[in-house]
Order: structure tokens, then sequence, then C-alpha cells
């Protein structure tokens, strides 16, 4: 049986520092050190220190880093619904950490790849096993991104080639459960045809560049993987969803004539609806048993992931850091918030 989260710990946070890109980063030497698995941040001669589950330096590679995923991978192979979370500021390495190596214009390699390829090549490899024990694996995918408050399909072919696409609804089915109306849902036959699946996707979400990032993602994305299994040990049948979740990046305040207007927009949209996630964790962090309020209806983006962060789900937070020298302020923004919710 695989080695699943434990189900004690709702919510898994994990650290980890983007590696320096040469040329490019002016580097913060002094202030940001990991010792084991605790984070130091020092800033006005004032020290943050927290613990976390892991925390990961810039030498940590792709495959190291989904150890730490694998077993909330497992969890929903063995029937329970999994997330994972990647948080931090713009350029911190979120987009890399989840889809590196399906990137449009990307190579494909296995030194890339991603928590979403190598989460495929679990969930098939499974099946293969599974298959042996007369168990039957269905696998089959969704992925959406929520730009400017909007929720969009993105495995919806769209009417004129652009990235144009209709907006979708979020419903409450009558158990009270959180659902995108209409979302396509596509059925993976092998790991080669879901990579490329989540290529085409990929190419049609918002991005642009930001001081930070020369392809800064302006939208959540949202990529489901949904497992079901009939027959063998699965007995009565099992169906869970295998979520990944890649936060748009909260940019530096920046004069706002600089920006153009669709810019600005977008930089609000993205910076409310990480307010509304941080509010949430922080109701969350306080509240025992339930008792207190928790304002998930605040933003489209918490009322989608309200599953994922009030316990119906094994979820694993990456907390994202920034090597560089200005990134101090958001490092310690995004700690301070994988703090809160390690107390979840
Ligand atoms: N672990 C890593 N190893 C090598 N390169 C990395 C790593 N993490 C990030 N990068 C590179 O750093 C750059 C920024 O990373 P990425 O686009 O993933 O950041 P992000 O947090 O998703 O940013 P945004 O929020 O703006 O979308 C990219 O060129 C990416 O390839």
């Amino acid at each position: 049986m695989a080695r699943t989260q434990n189900p004690e710990e709702p919510i898994r946070v994990i650290v980890r520092v983007r590696p320096p890109q040469s040329g490019r980063d002016d580097l913060d030497v002094d202030s940001l050190a990991i010792r084991g698995d605790t984070v130091q941040l020092i800033r006005k001669q004032r020290t943050f220190s927290a613990q976390f589950d892991a925390a990961l330096d810039g030498e940590a590679d792709q495959r190291s880093l989904f150890s730490h995923i694998r077993p909330a991978c497992e969890a929903a192979l063995d029937g329970i619904n999994a997330t994972v979370l990647a948080y931090g500021q713009t350029g911190s390495g979120k987009t890399h950490t989840i889809f590196g190596g399906l990137l449009p214009d990307e190579q494909e390699g296995e030194e890339r790849t991603g928590i979403a390829g190598r989460a495929l090549h679990q969930i098939f490899e499974h099946a293969a096993c599974a298959a042996t024990c007369g168990t039957r694996v269905m696998v089959s995918a969704s992925m959406l991104e929520v730009y400017n408050e909007t929720l969009r399909d993105l495995l919806l072919p769209s009417v004129d080639g652009g990235h144009e696409r209709p907006a979708l609804a979020l419903r409450e089915s009558e158990s009270r459960e959180t659902y995108v109306q209409g979302l396509t849902e596509v059925p993976l036959h092998d790991a080669a045809a879901a990579v490329a699946l989540i290529r085409r996707a990929l190419r049609m979400r918002a991005i642009r560049a930001t001081d930070a990032n020369a392809r800064s993602s302006r939208s959540h994305a949202v990529l489901q993987f949904i497992v079901e299994q009939r027959g063998g040990s699965a007995r009565g049948g099992l169906r869970s969803r295998f979520c990944l979740v890649d936060l748009a990046g909260s940019e530096r305040a920046m004069a706002a004539e600089l920006l153009a207007r669709d810019h600005q927009r977008e930089r609000c949209q993205i910076n409310t609806s990480l307010t509304a996630l941080a509010k949430c964790v922080h109701a969350l962090s306080v509240s025992t048993r339930g008792e207190s309020h928790i304002p998930f209806r605040d933003s489209v983006l918490t009322r989608l992931l309200q599953p994922a962060l009030s316990g119906n789900s094994r979820t694993v937070l990456l907390a994202m850091l920034s090597p560089t020298a200005d990134a101090v302020e958001n490092n310690l923004s995004t700690l301070r918030f994988a703090d809160r919710a390690k107390r979840v």
C-alpha cells in the first residue's frame, strides 16, 4: 500500500528557494539562510525564523522536490483528494516547479520536469501495476485559469484560435460541494498524450513580462487529474482528484503610470485574490474546530480552493522564495503566510 500523507496534518508546508540566474540576479547573500528545515530571514536587524516540513535551497533539483510531493500523489491514488499549491512573488519559480518541462518552447527533459510531469508518470505507473491485479484505472484531466476573477477553461479549443474563451461559473452541488459548471474533462490514455494536452493548455494561459520575470503568469492555473479505479483491490470503486495550483505571483509595487492599464488591472486582481487567500489561511489558523467564519466567499480563487484548505484534501503548500536582494520584503510576507498555513 502506498505511503500517504498523515491525515492529522492537513497542510504540509515546504519552502523552496529558486537558484540564482547567472548574470540576472543581484544576490541576497546575507539575509536568507536555510538550516535543516528551518528558514531564517533577517530584515532591518530583526530575525524571522520558522521551521517547516521541509526547506530546500537553490541546489535542490526537481527530483528531490518531487520526493516531498509523492505522498500527496500517493494519497490521490489511494482515493483521497490531494492538492499542491505554489505560492510566492513573481519570478520565484512557481511555474517551473509545477509545470517545468511542459512550458511552451521549453525542451522536455528529466532535469526540468516539474510536479505535473512526474505525477503523470507516477499515476500511469500505478495504473499499469493495478491492471495486473484486475483493477481498471481511468485518468482524466481538467485545466482552468482564474484571470481577473474570471474562470476560463484551458482545455476548450478557442473559437477564433485566440486566447478569448467564455467565462465559466462556480456552482454548489446539493451536497454543498463547489464545482465549475461545464468544465471540460479530457480522458487521458497515456502520459505522452497528457503532456501534449497540458502543453497546449499552457499556451492559452495569460502571461506577460514583468520586472522580475520575462514570462510571468498573470492568472492562477489549476490542473486536475481525476483518477477513477474499479475492480480488483479497488472493490467498490475509488474516485479522487490530484490538483496542482500555480498561483499568479504578487508583484512589487511600481509607479502605476509605468504600467499599461490592463497590466494594472491584472496586478490589482492578483493582489486582491492573494489577499483573500491570506485572510482565509489566517482565519483557519486561529479558528478552533471550525467555529469561526472563514471568508472563502471573498474571491473566486478562495471559493475554488475551499476544499483544499478546509481539511477535505491532503494539501501541500509550496512557499517559493527568490534569492535576490530586492526580494526580502516579499520573501518575508511569503514566509509569514507559510507559517500561518502550518498552523491550520
Ligand atoms: N529550480 C529552478 N531551476 C532552474 N531555473 C528555475 C528554477 N526555478 C525557476 N527557474 C527559472 O526562473 C525563472 C522564473 O521562474 P518562474 O516563471 O517559474 O517563476 P514564477 O514564480 O512562476 O513567476 P510568475 O509568478 O511571474 O509567473 C524562469 O526562467 C524559470 O525557468
